[in-house]
């Protein structure tokens, strides 16, 4: 397995211990100066740059990131290896928000919604991801959905399934993404994070849906995105570093 650390929140780079996992490679973009759409989408290009020739090599890569937003790089680069995956997306949100609807701003809540197509040019077209079709796309877990993302969901292709039943058959056919916000957890196993959302799945049960799926062995790269404040102490990371070794090894 080849594991990809993106040390970033959008363009934000993060400290050197924030996502403490042993890395094969480090994912550095070339930031252009300005915006931060085409800043998001360097990271997002940089990813697929990364992740392409270990998916053409047959292996899986475990890309794991600060940012919801590099699942449309980890996708890209897979459809750049040839490629058409469907994607799994473990978040406590719903992440299908777009500029209009979304009242935080936050763009990390529009991910889910950006790779299944919505502002093109924003977003999927300028790192040449080929838009996930809705009905290609499951939500596991979601218990915390906005009224605009509520309102969609209710008339969108996109399922939304609990952790529980997130398995082979429940997922769309062929090769999968696998995206998991940790904030899937329940949020009182994971203390720090940026939207904690109480009332989630435990660890155990996350690690054990994405070992379901891995041994479909349709699951082309996954996706770890760890939108978390700085560990407050060194329990906290300690903790950090158990659940992301659990969830690379899925066991
Ligand atoms: N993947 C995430 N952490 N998303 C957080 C989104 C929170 C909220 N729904 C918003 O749009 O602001």
């Amino acid at each position: 397995m080849t594991t990809i650390l993106v040390p970033y929140h959008q363009d934000e780079r993060l400290a050197e211990d924030e996502i403490p996992v042993p890395a094969d490679v480090t994912v550095e973009p070339r930031f252009p100066d300005g915006d931060v759409w085409p800043r998001i989408t360097a990271v997002c290009d940089a990813t697929a740059v990364a992740v392409a020739p270990v998916v053409a090599d047959g292996a899986v890569p475990l890309v794991l990131s600060g940012d919801c937003l590099v699942a449309g790089g980890v996708i890209a680069g897979v459809q750049r290896a040839g490629l058409d995956p469907a994607v799994v997306w473990f978040d406590a949100h719903g992440d299908v928000h777009t500029l209009q609807t979304s009242t935080s701003g936050y763009l990390g809540g529009l991910a889910l919604r950006l790779v299944t197509g919505a502002h093109p040019g924003k977003y999927a077209d300028a790192f040449g991801l080929r838009p996930v079709s809705p009905e290609r796309a499951v939500l596991a877990d979601a218990r915390d959905l906005d009224p605009a993302e509520a309102a969609y969901l209710a008339a969108s292709a996109t399922r939304r399934l609990p952790v529980a039943e997130i398995g082979a058959a429940t997922v769309p056919p062929g090769p999968l993404v696998l995206h998991v916000d940790v904030d899937v957890v329940d949020a009182g196993e994971l203390p720090g994070l940026r939207f904690p959302v109480p009332g989630g799945p435990s660890t155990d049960a996350v690690v054990a849906a994405c070992a379901r799926l891995t041994a479909t062995g349709r699951v082309a790269a996954m996706h770890v995105a760890c939108p978390w404040w700085p560990a407050a102490d060194g329990a906290r990371q300690a903790a950090r570093a158990r659940l992301l070794s659990r969830l690379v090894s899925r066991s």
